[in-house]
């Protein structure tokens, strides 16, 4: 029995979203909030021959209390997408509000939820979530996850489209290549470790590609996001890819924490300092309280960061160094915005 809640449920990720989680088996009830039209999605998603109960709510009457109650699992994806020209960060003025008030609902009506952060900056609003939990003394770092599962998946098809242009003849199936992407989610502090990419033997990425498309294959994964929304033109930004990547991102927490398995790893946005079993060290390594690594998921959340830090060569090395500069002056915003808006809470 487990009770989905999407914040942000009438946008352009939260409606697809919203459908990949009516169709999950581990969903029997969902919850739909936006602060336009959610009773609508509702309405049309709950004809749809599966078992989850689904519901809309809108501020009004209590909404945001009534879809959070009895929450186990919460995605966020509300607040504004970039138009050409913005950078993530310019999204922060508007999002931060937005984040703030809907984790002051999760600590009041779900403490104990599961908290997928989709929102933009990703590498912003994860703190914010954290310190607002904080304040409410309901903060269990293996439970608040910011979602940079859509690099990943870049990673994925962008590494195997370039090495089937290089290999004649070869197909390479994306799903079947894994690429760790580490750092944050915002253009270079998204850092694709392409040395630790798997099947290692099958691939040889470092001897079939140049040192330029490798370069080249890096910088696409860590911009991909301008691409769409370059190609959408005005209207928004990666909204159906990242409906796949939260929803995949969800059923990874919802496989392990509900169904028991004990072996998924997925890379996450997370606060390292709580996660005893591999965060400390890469805090410690990097230097920072937030950042994106694998992390093995059991039942109560994060239950591992996978280090691979290790493990990276000199090139790579370099690019961490770079996405460090990024990601401390990101989450010290996001700390600072929670400090400054603390009265409310
Ligand atoms: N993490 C990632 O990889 C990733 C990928 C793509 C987009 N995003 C981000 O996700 C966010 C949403 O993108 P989108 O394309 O779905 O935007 P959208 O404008 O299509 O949808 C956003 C929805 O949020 C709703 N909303 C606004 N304020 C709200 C509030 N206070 N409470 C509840 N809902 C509220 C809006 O009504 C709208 O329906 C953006 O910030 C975007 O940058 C993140
Ligand atoms: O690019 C964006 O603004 C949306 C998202 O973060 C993405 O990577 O597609």
């Amino acid at each position: 029995m487990v009770k989905a809640v999407v914040c942000g449920a009438s946008g352009g990720i939260g409606q697809p979203l919203s459908l990949f989680l009516k169709a999950s088996p581990y969903v029997t009830e969902l919850a739909l909030y936006d602060v336009v039209n959610a009773p609508g999605v509702a309405a049309d998603l709950s004809h749809i021959c599966t078992g989850a109960k689904v519901s809309g709510y809108s501020p009004k009457d209590d909404g945001l209390k009534l879809a959070l109650t009895n929450a186990q699992l919460v995605v966020i994806p509300a607040g504004i997408p970039r138009k050409p020209g913005m950078t993530r960060d310019d999204l922060f003025k508007i999002n931060a509000g937005i984040v703030y008030d809907l984790i002051n609902g999760v600590a009041q009506f779900c403490p104990k939820a599961f908290v997928l952060v989709i929102s933009n900056p990703v590498n912003s609003m994860v703190p914010i979530a954290c310190e607002v939990l904080k304040r409410h003394k309901v903060f269990d770092p293996a439970r608040v996850f910011g979602v940079t599962t859509l690099d990943t998946v870049r990673a994925q098809t962008f590494t195997a489209s370039l090495l089937e242009s290089t290999a004649s003849n070869s197909k390479f199936d994306p799903s079947q290549i894994a690429v760790p992407v580490v750092g944050g989610h915002s253009g270079d502090t998204i850092v694709p470790l392409l040395s630790l990419a798997q099947p290692a033997q099958d691939l040889q990425l470092s001897s079939t590609i140049s040192h330029q498309q490798r370069s080249d294959l890096i910088h696409r994964i860590q911009f991909g996001g301008d691409e769409v929304v370059q190609a959408k033109d005005g209207m928004g930004s990666a909204t159906l890819s990242m409906a796949y990547a939260g929803y995949r991102f969800a059923e990874a927490v919802l496989r392990a924490t509900v169904g028991g398995e004990s072996s998924i790893v997925e890379a996450s946005y997370v606060y390292l300092p709580g996660i005893p079993k591999g965060g400390v060290a890469v805090r410690d390594r990097v230097g920072l309280d937030y950042f994106a690594m694998p992390i093995r998921l059991g039942p109560h959340g994060v239950e591992e960061v996978v280090n691979l830090l290790d493990k990276i060569d000199e090139y790579e090395v370099g690019l961490i160094n770079i996405a460090q500069k990024g990601l401390k002056t990101s989450i010290e915003k996001g700390v600072s915005f929670v400090t400054d808006h603390n009265a409310k809470i």
